[in-house]
């Protein structure tokens, strides 16, 4: 496709007086890596909520493979799109969150199938099949008749991933996807992660792990009280950054010491 799968123009964001999202412009193209990064409370999640529809912006324009997402036009104006069809538009953006959500009381593969036979009319045997292959890629397929509660907190967040992937989306949002696990359960997550964008999925992705930042995103962007700071490719964030507060968010938060000398 030409053009950027999602394009932002001057987001903003507020909770009654608090503006959290003050102009946000972004581009994301098709194969993109993108990872956000930023103190806690700069709006990183009200951003991923706002590209899915979550939450709706109070100012700004948000496209999606260059559709106007929960607005469309009438009679020359702008007004909201019926819920049915942010639904469609949401179809096309997945989302992982810090917690996994997953139904408890259905399996592994219930869990996947769900949505795609109830939103996406796929019969059980089509939504199963798809199933199955999404849990063979996350590496989980003789875990598919378990529920919830007997699965680790890293398998079922790879369970997420695949309920995700099963809508077939375009882009898909992780917004602190491993924050909750141990080391160990976060690794295999971002395994999965990391094969998705070698796949050639369109990621955005909130995380403090900033060895997939570095290994695996093709742009980093540092926000920091609802704008973004500072953006680029990793190599150049991580040793050249040009804003004092990126280096000093850089060095404090996360231990990272900019090369200032480079
Ligand atoms: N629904 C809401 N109602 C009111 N305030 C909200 C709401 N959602 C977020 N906020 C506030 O907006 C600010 C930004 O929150 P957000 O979760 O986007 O930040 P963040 O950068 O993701 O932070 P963290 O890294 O801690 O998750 C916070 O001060 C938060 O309390």
């Amino acid at each position: 496709m030409s053009g950027p799968i999602i394009r932002v123009e001057g987001l903003r964001k507020s909770f009654g007086e608090r503006e959290v999202l003050r102009g946000i412009d972004l581009e994301v193209a098709a194969g993109e890596v993108v990872v956000v990064i930023g103190p806690s409370g700069c709006g990183k999640s009200t951003l991923l909520r706002c590209l899915n529809h979550l939450e709706s912006p109070t100012q700004g324009r948000i496209w999606l493979r260059g559709e106007l997402l929960g607005l469309r036009e009438k009679d020359g104006r702008l007004v909201p799109r019926p819920e049915a069809e942010v639904d469609r538009q949401r179809t096309h953006i997945g989302m992982v969150f810090q917690r996994f959500n997953l139904f408890p009381h259905m399996t592994a593969l219930g869990n996947i199938i769900e949505a795609p036979m109830r939103v996406k009319g796929l019969s059980r045997a089509q939504a199963e099949e798809r199933g199955l292959r999404l849990l063979e890629r996350v590496g989980l397929l003789d875990r598919k008749d378990e529920y919830p509660a007997r699965l680790s907190g890293g398998q079922q967040q790879r369970v997420a991933i695949a309920r995700a992937l099963a809508m077939e989306p375009e882009v898909m949002l992780f917004d602190e996807a491993t924050s909750a696990l141990d080391p160990e359960l976060a690794d295999e997550v971002l395994q999965v992660m990391q094969d998705l964008a070698r796949e050639g999925m369109t990621m955005l992705v909130v995380t403090h792990e900033m060895g997939f930042a570095r290994e695996v995103a093709h742009r980093v962007i540092i926000m920091d009280a609802g704008v973004v700071l500072e953006q680029g490719p990793p190599s150049v964030i991580f040793t050249r950054p040009t804003q004092p507060r990126t280096r000093e968010f850089l060095r404090k938060v996360l231990h990272v010491r900019p090369d200032d000398a480079g």
